[in-house]
């Protein structure tokens, strides 16, 4: 809908009209920069005079005051993005953070703002009142660009530019995910703004801005009941670190750092997995067959367990042997309780096998003083202990390590091979990504070790934590524990893979949720999508759930991408393909390499053409043996980086070298492949090996 002008004195007077707003704007937040630090300091000094019962209310003013401040230092840049002109007359700036003038006039709206709505979401068909739609790119408080959509064909309001989203989408890529706030589509915009409960489905295929969304749906939410989502908590999960760090800018540029980022090797305990395990043994370990496996495992005799037990009394020694103290754990397990809250029924079990050893063969016995007695003895205690062990998930994981333990547990569960394969892989000295879930679940079977002390925030009461914790001491990330189960919204993305037990570990992080889930099938790979649709469906329990499609690709130019679409739907006839709607005339080079050895030359060349046509990133993406070789061969370059297949989702460069793409897809599927084929913005070479 836009229209070009040639007037250049149109347009500069019209960027000039802008300058003279974002001006007033600024000076605006000079005086209330001003103020609210004045008032941190006179929160301060309040504080020194603590008044017993006074620090809820000084913490929130001075946390208020503080805030204030953070949120203006961290949306400098770009702060007035937006304008639209009511059919009236009536002009409304949108921005970054809402604003009023002294007189309580509004000088811009948050863009977040019911009022700002129409800004992304008037078409020509449905223009909400809105008659002119303009887009104002900042450098800093200068304004250099301004780009308008006539919404209203007859209105007489000039129209500069020719397109502000084709300008986003044809800037150079920088290695982070940038936020999108001045050019959201308006089918976007309805996933953003969707009600936060039950749970929001967001599809489409490669490119379309699930992620974006998914991103700028937190800041919403945040915004419409901050009360709610700062105080339990937004937890956004994505596939890998690679991506969360990829990610991880958008909502500080946003005004908002208080989401918990964390990827899924990081959501058990301090543990942060980054290795994925080859695909036959994810696909085990990420089936609900482990589920029973583990609980069995949980009462496994801990390796190590004393076979026999000998204690004197009065004069005479009693005994338990390895069948029997074998039995008498069964017993203990088949009462129920979780074996880490079971070691007093534990005790208490062997203290009363000692004493039918003991009845026959000493007179004068007192139940009540043999079991004090001997229940307080330091050998029972120190028997006890290692017997009956308070168990690590860790700890339990590893027995599984030993074949001849897991087959125990897996019998009639796994087959021989996946019971070797699953025995082997746990032998690596580290943990694997399909591992974490496994800790999350034996952490729930074990139960609770004897009460610690837990840190305040596990609670989630965040009025009682002072101000230092919440401005000053604010980590880079939230500060909940990585098993922190009170959420009140949990984000997913690339949720066509995760496997039942990740839905398992992720339903028992937002047990009180709302869920936004973002994915796209046809870039899956997990091989059993019913079994994990099913267990997506017990984690997000009950509550509505609402369906939004993407249908446009603003990643990859349409030669790129059809392409990729073309290779898909030969093995994927219903694979989602979206529009691709930016066209550069380049279309992809298939290179076929007729000899193995030909590859090092083949590699460095593309990389050295994708690095001088392209301005920004370079991916290069190859099976993961490969990436010490390439590592080498390419050296450290910060516009280059190697990713593996299943690495690179999410992710995306202006240029991509796609090596052995046949490798890919028989060592994945080609699903993944589809995933590698659709990362690049500008260029993409595929290196073909003839075998
Ligand atoms: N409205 C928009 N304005 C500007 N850029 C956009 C818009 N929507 C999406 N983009 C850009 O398109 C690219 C792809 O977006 P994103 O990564 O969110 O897609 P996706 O659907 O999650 O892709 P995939 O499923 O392939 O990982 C990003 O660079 C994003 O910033």
């Amino acid at each position: 809908m836009s229209a070009e002008t040639t007037d250049e004195s149109l347009r500069d007077r019209e960027i000039a009209a802008e300058q003279r707003h974002v001006d007033v704007v600024y000076q605006r937040l000079d005086v209330l920069r001003a103020a609210a630090s004045d008032r941190e300091r006179a929160g301060y000094e309040h504080l020194k005079a603590t008044v017993p019962g006074a620090q809820f209310e000084r913490d929130v003013f001075v946390y208020n005051a503080a805030r204030r401040v953070a949120d203006i230092d961290a949306q400098h840049e770009g702060l007035v993005f937006g304008r639209i002109d009511s059919d009236e007359g009536r002009v409304r700036h949108i921005g970054r953070l809402g604003l009023r003038d002294a007189d309580f006039h509004p000088l811009l709206l948050d863009w977040r703002a019911p009022a700002a709505a129409p800004f992304y979401q008037a078409t020509p068909t449905d223009r909400q009142g809105i008659a002119r739609r303009r887009v104002i790119r900042s450098s800093g408080q200068q304004v250099v660009d301004i780009t308008d959509d006539l919404l209203d064909a007859a209105s007489e309001l000039p129209v500069i530019g020719d397109g502000a989203l084709m300008a986003a989408l044809s800037r150079k890529r920088t290695g982070r995910m940038r936020d999108i706030v001045a050019t959201i589509q308006a089918e976007q915009d309805a996933a953003i703004r969707a009600p936060a409960r039950g749970a929001t489905i967001i599809t489409g295929g490669p490119g379309t801005g699930k992620t974006v969304v998914a991103l700028h749906r937190a800041a919403y939410l945040l915004y419409a009941d901050r009360r709610r989502f700062e105080g339990a908590g937004i937890l956004i999960v994505g596939p890998s670190n690679v991506f969360m760090r990829y990610i991880e800018r958008v909502l500080p540029s946003l005004g908002e750092d208080t989401a918990a980022l964390y990827s899924l090797g990081e959501l058990f305990g301090d543990i942060t997995a980054t290795r994925q395990d080859d695909a036959t043994v994810a696909a085990v370990k990420g089936s609900t067959r482990m589920r029973k496996l583990l609980a069995r495992a949980t009462r496994l005799t801990p390796p190590g367990s004393p076979e026999q037990l000998s204690i004197v009394y009065k004069g005479e020694v009693l005994r338990l042997n390895k069948d029997e103290l074998t039995a008498l754990r069964t017993e203990v397990h088949n009462k129920g309780h979780k074996p880490n809250a079971a070691k007093l029924h534990a005790g208490r079990a062997l203290l009363v096998a000692l004493w039918r050893k003991a009845k026959p063969i000493i007179d004068d016995l007192v139940p009540a003083e043999f079991s004090r007695e001997l229940g307080s003895r330091s050998e029972f205690l120190a028997f006890l202990d290692r017997w009956w062990p308070t168990l690590t998930p860790q700890e339990v994981l590893r027995w599984l390590s030993d074949r001849a333990q897991l087959a125990e547990a897996a019998s009639g569960i796994l087959s021989r091979r996946e019971t070797t394969s699953m025995a082997s892989s746990l032998t690596l000295p580290d943990f694997s990504v399909s591992d974490v879930p496994l800790l999350d679940e034996l952490a729930g079977q074990l139960g609770s070790e004897p009460k610690r002390q837990r840190s305040s925030e596990h609670h989630g009461v965040r009025e009682l934590t002072t101000v230092q914790e919440r401005v000053y001491d604010r980590p880079s990330r939230a500060v909940r524990g990585a098993d922190y189960d009170a959420y009140a919204h949990v984000i997913v993305d690339e949720a066509q893979d995760l496997s039942p037990m990740q839905w398992r570990m992720l339903g028992r992080r937002g047990q009180l949720a709302g869920w936004t889930i973002v994915g796209d099938a046809a870039q899956s790979s997990w091989p059993d999508p019913a079994e994990s649709r099913r267990a997506q469906d017990a984690a997000i329990r009950r509550g509505p759930r609402r369906r939004f499609h993407m249908t446009t690709n603003y990643r990859n130019s349409a030669e790129i991408f059809e392409y990729a679409a073309s290779v898909v739907r030969r093995e994927v006839p219903d694979a989602d393909i979206p529009r691709a709607v930016r066209s550069t005339g380049v279309p992809p080079r298939v290179r076929e390499i007729g000899l193995v050895w030909e590859l090092d030359k083949a590699v460095q060349g593309a990389v050295a053409e994708a690095l001088g046509e392209v301005d920004g990133t370079v991916g290069v993406i190859a099976a993961r043996h490969r990436h010490e070789w390439l590592a080498d061969l390419l050296g450290v370059n910060d516009r280059v980086s190697v990713v593996g297949p299943l690495e690179s989702k999410g992710l995306e460069y202006d240029g991509v070298v796609v090596v052995d793409f046949d490798e890919i897809v028989r060592e994945h599927s080609i699903r993944v492949g589809y995933v590698a084929l659709t990362r690049a913005t500008q260029l993409l070479i595929q290196l073909d090996v003839q075998r």
